[in-house]
């Protein structure tokens, strides 16, 4: 997937969300954007995307084969009252073609860590989970569809630690299937993954792109003040 010159308005709007841009996914690795707020990202995903609407746009686009990609944006939907086994039969009813799914089917079919959650969760209501399980709940379950291409927007936000670790592990042991874009705020993702790839977007333009650990190693250097500016969040 690749961004070729690529620049994009939105509609009515003079100023470029994206600016003459060459952007590549690398395959099989967890690819990170970073930038501040109203940089580009989510403008930059929705060309690599193909989800742009009504603006103008110039340049070239690659996009994910057969459109076939997964995206997990930050805004969760309300699913109220329902069972968090409920959402679990319906999200993975159709992974598994199983539309019975009990935590005893899911044994050996899951990852214990995402087996582990699941049994925890299972007869609460998803209202009555915390924000961060709720994300947890959604992160885990459509992870397992196994499309080659996903795209996490701020994966880790309202996350603990620990359980950011997990998900990043699991999203590791992935990289052999799946390409990961990931969109975050917080540097710590970043030092959890030394192989990735960095992209820094600023007023709609890549101005830095490094690898995961040479971001670590660059991080509270002021030879990068984009990246210094990040590490200061
Ligand atoms: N629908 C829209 N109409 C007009 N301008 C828009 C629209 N959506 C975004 N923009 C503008 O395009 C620029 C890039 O926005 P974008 O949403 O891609 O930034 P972002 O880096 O994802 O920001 P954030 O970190 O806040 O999510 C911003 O200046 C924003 O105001």
């Amino acid at each position: 997937m690749e961004l070729k010159d690529y620049s994009y308005a939105y509609q009515h709007e003079a100023s470029l969300a994206l600016n003459q841009v060459n952007y590549k996914v690398r395959e099989n690795a967890v690819n990170f954007v970073i930038g501040p707020n109203g940089s580009g990202k989510s403008t930059l995903i929705d060309a690599l995307t193909l989800n742009t609407r009504l603006g103008k746009a110039a340049g070239r686009v690659v996009g994910p084969t057969n459109n076939n990609y997964l995206y997990i944006t930050q805004y969760l939907p309300l699913l109220g009252t329902v069972r968090c086994s409920e959402i679990t039969r319906f999200i993975l009813g159709n992974v598994f073609l199983n539309s019975h799914i009990d935590l005893g089917f899911l044994e050996n079919r899951v990852d214990e860590r995402v087996l582990s959650f699941l049994k925890h969760v299972w007869h609460k209501k998803y209202n009555d989970l915390s924000g961060g399980e709720e994300k947890l709940l959604q992160l885990y379950l459509f992870l397992q569809s196994q499309k080659e291409f996903v795209v996490l927007d701020e994966p880790s936000a309202y996350i603990d630690r620990r359980n950011v670790k997990q998900l990043f592990d699991l999203i590791e042991e992935r990289l052999k299937q799946q390409t990961f874009l990931i969109v975050t705020h917080d540097v710590r993702d970043i030092r959890l993954v030394p192989d990735s790839f960095v992209s820094v977007l600023n007023q709609g333009k890549i101005v830095s792109e490094l690898r995961g650990q040479d971001f670590i190693d660059r991080e509270f250097s002021q030879e990068l003040p984009f990246i210094y500016d990040f590490s200061e969040y």
